[in-house]
């Protein structure tokens, strides 16, 4: 079932959580909410699920306009992060309690398969006889996200379903979860603050800042495209290199001092300040094989290794540009050296200055 949201407003007191959130999240999509902590990704699903009423807007679960309908009767599984289990039962009870509600009653033998497949899945098995309580909170948590995903809905929605899982497994799950059929063929509206996972889970991802939607799109969208410049720096480690400057006759850049100059291939008046971001591994430290790419003369400032490869840090005059490169490449240098990197003019950027009230917008090719 898709799920959208319209025009969706929400204030607790004089909080604005909502602020006119515009979502749809089509038909057995996996979509990602990314947003910062207080950013109202909560509210949100609480909205979709009906334990929050909008002030205005609406809430429609395939097609259908939910505002009279009962938390219990949309058919939506929620998982929150702060998670409701019974701590006395077993794992296997409170994996199988929703399946006996009067809603889903499943014959036991079908439970019992299910709850089976699911506890496989999150790597729970073994855990099936203990009780909840005698757990650790990355257990819970996986009982918890195993309690959503047993029952048949119309829609999950979670809710940072892997906060207190350790890395690893945080990962392993990850890349588990959107295998398990239930998810791939029901609609999730996933909400997170990591990057990283919004990038590797959604196939597409909404940015949610302040109550709004700042921008949806696919992971592509978003990397290459990203609407401004906190958009920009929400995504990729390290983080995108923003270069203060104006634009001079010509369409190049220059920052204030003078020692950085990229010629955009972005059409920009003159006078027009900017920033110019570049992503760390779109900047090469030993210029293309072919040539191109405009070089730039600093020397190096910080080197930091991030296993087979090593962040460089190089100053420009009063600037600081980061780059990644092989270890093979940058294993060798030393604070001090000179170094010539080299940008493509098409892997930049070009933004506009950000503002106290606002950061700046993406300025795009025509
Ligand atoms: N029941 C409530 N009463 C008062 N204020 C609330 C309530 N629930 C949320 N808020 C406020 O609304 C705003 C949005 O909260 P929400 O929980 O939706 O954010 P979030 O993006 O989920 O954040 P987090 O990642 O920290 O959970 C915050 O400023 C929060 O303090």
């Amino acid at each position: 079932m898709s799920v959208a949201l319209r025009d969706v407003h929400k204030r607790y007191g004089r909080t604005k959580a909502l602020d006119g959130i515009e979502l749809r999240v089509e038909e057995g999509e996996f979509f990602c909410l990314l947003g910062p902590s207080g950013a109202g990704k909560t509210t949100t699903l609480k909205t979709v699920a009906g334990l929050e009423r909008p002030d205005r807007g609406s809430v429609e679960i395939g097609g259908r306009d939910v505002r009279d309908v009962e938390p219990y009767d949309r058919g939506v599984a929620m998982c929150f992060e702060s998670y409701a289990l019974y701590p006395h039962r077993s794992v296997y009870d409170n994996l199988a309690s929703p399946l006996r509600s009067p809603r889903h009653r499943l014959p036991a033998a079908e439970a019992r398969d299910r709850v089976g497949a699911i506890a496989e899945l999150l790597g729970i098995s073994a855990l099936l006889d203990r009780p909840v309580g005698q757990l650790s909170n990355g257990q819970r948590q996986r009982v918890a996200l195993g309690r959503v995903l047993v029952r048949p809905a119309r829609a999950f929605l979670l809710d940072e379903p892997l906060s207190h899982l350790d890395a690893k497994l945080r990962q392993q799950m990850r890349a588990e979860l959107k295998a398990i059929g239930a998810v791939r063929r029901t609609t999730t509206l996933y909400v997170t603050h990591d990057s990283v996972e919004a990038l590797a889970l959604g196939d597409r991802i909404g940015v949610i800042r302040q109550g709004r939607i700042v921008q949806t799109g696919t992971r592509e969208d978003i990397w290459y495209r990203p609407h401004d410049t906190e958009v920009a720096r929400a995504f990729g480690r390290p983080r995108i290199n923003l270069l203060p400057g104006t634009v001079t006759g010509g369409g190049v850049f220059r920052s204030a001092d003078g020692a950085v100059e990229l010629p955009l291939a972005v059409p920009v008046p003159r006078g027009t300040e900017v920033l110019v971001g570049v992503r760390p591994r779109d900047v090469s430290l030993t210029g293309d094989m072919t040539g191109d790419g405009h070089r730039l003369a600093g020397s190096v400032y910080v080197t930091e290794v991030l296993g087979r490869s090593v962040e460089v840090t190089v100053r420009i005059g009063a600037q600081q540009l980061s780059l990644v490169a092989a270890r093979s490449e940058a294993g060798g240098l030393r604070v001090d050296d000179p170094v010539r990197p080299a940008v493509r003019p098409e892997s930049l950027l070009v933004f506009e200055a950000d503002r106290p009230e606002r950061p700046g917008r993406r300025i795009e090719r025509r």
